[in-house]
């Protein structure tokens, strides 16, 4: 029997891609032959050091730069075919919510653009505001709220299309570890319930364990995929799991991977 048949089915595939920034002359390679896949439904980490081209790999995913060198498809179509039919979720670093509207209508805001009336996604934006905790504070404004509620609005604003993709790019990195774990278990609670695709980056090596399905660790200079891991941890993660032996067991190999690919080279 075909091996494709037990694979899942591949959501986003990449195939030797490069990126290369900047003019003659005075050129920066951030990325170089850069191939793997992700299936759908996988939680998949870009980990790695500063520098390294996690966002940029993000980036090119989510058709907001274009490769330099080879090719990059989404369910098997060029990344701006799916961007333009909003399959996409996005959510960076800073939350980039309007301060002159309220939480509900940061949140209604994708929903609008697609000129939809307030009543057909009423009920839609209150399950949103539910998922995210934040039913209660629907009619505040962003600067009403402390940092990991307007990043839990911006996770709300970027599921509103039900996009079966999402692209987070080190969402938590600005907070405090308290609001962060809560947060990581609210990421965990979305992928089970919403069977969301999700490419994450970030730097931290126990976010990214506690997280993924798969690692994919970056070296830098130019960033290259120096190895890839699996976090066979299950679907039922909770705080305790990273007291777990298996868990410390997976950091320890992995941060031995992430140095090896960030050795200096002899060459
Ligand atoms: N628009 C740009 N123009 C020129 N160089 C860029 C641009 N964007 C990124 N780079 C360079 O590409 C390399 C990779 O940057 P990138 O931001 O993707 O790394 P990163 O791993 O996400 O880093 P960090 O964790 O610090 O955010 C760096 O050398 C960076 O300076």
């Amino acid at each position: 029997m075909n091996s494709d048949f037990f694979r899942q089915k591949v959501e986003i595939s990449l195939e030797g891609v490069g990126m290369v920034f900047g003019k003659k002359g005075r050129q920066i390679t951030a990325l170089q032959n850069i191939t793997f896949d992700v299936e759908q439904h996988e939680f998949v980490t870009l980990l790695g050091p500063s520098g390294c081209g996690k966002s940029t790999l993000l980036r090119l995913m989510a058709d907001l730069l274009q490769p330099s060198s080879g090719q990059i498809t989404v369910r098997k179509e060029h990344p701006k075919e799916v961007r333009l039919r909003r399959k996409f979720g996005i959510i960076f670093r800073t939350p980039n919510l309007f301060e002159w509207r309220t939480v509900r209508e940061n949140i209604e805001l994708p929903l609008e653009v697609l000129e939809q009336t307030r009543q057909m996604y009423r009920e839609q934006v209150d399950q949103l505001l539910d998922t995210v905790g934040l039913a209660k504070f629907k009619d505040y404004y962003p600067w009403q709220l402390s940092l990991g509620m307007q990043i839990r609005v911006a996770m709300a604003r970027a599921l509103s299309l039900d996009p079966p993709i999402l692209f987070m790019d080190e969402p938590f990195s600005t907070l405090d570890e308290f609001t962060k774990d809560k947060l990581q278990l609210d990421v965990l609670e979305m992928k089970k319930k919403m069977n969301k695709t999700i490419i994450f980056v970030t730097r931290s090596l126990t976010e990214a364990v506690f997280l993924s399905d798969r690692i994919i660790v970056l070296s830098a200079n130019p960033g290259c995929v120096h190895a890839i891991h699996q976090v066979p941890l299950g679907s039922n993660r909770t705080l305790q799991t990273r007291e777990s032996p298996l868990f410390q067991e997976l950091t320890t190999v992995i941060q031995k991977s992430i140095n090896e690919g960030n050795e200096p080279s002899n060459d």
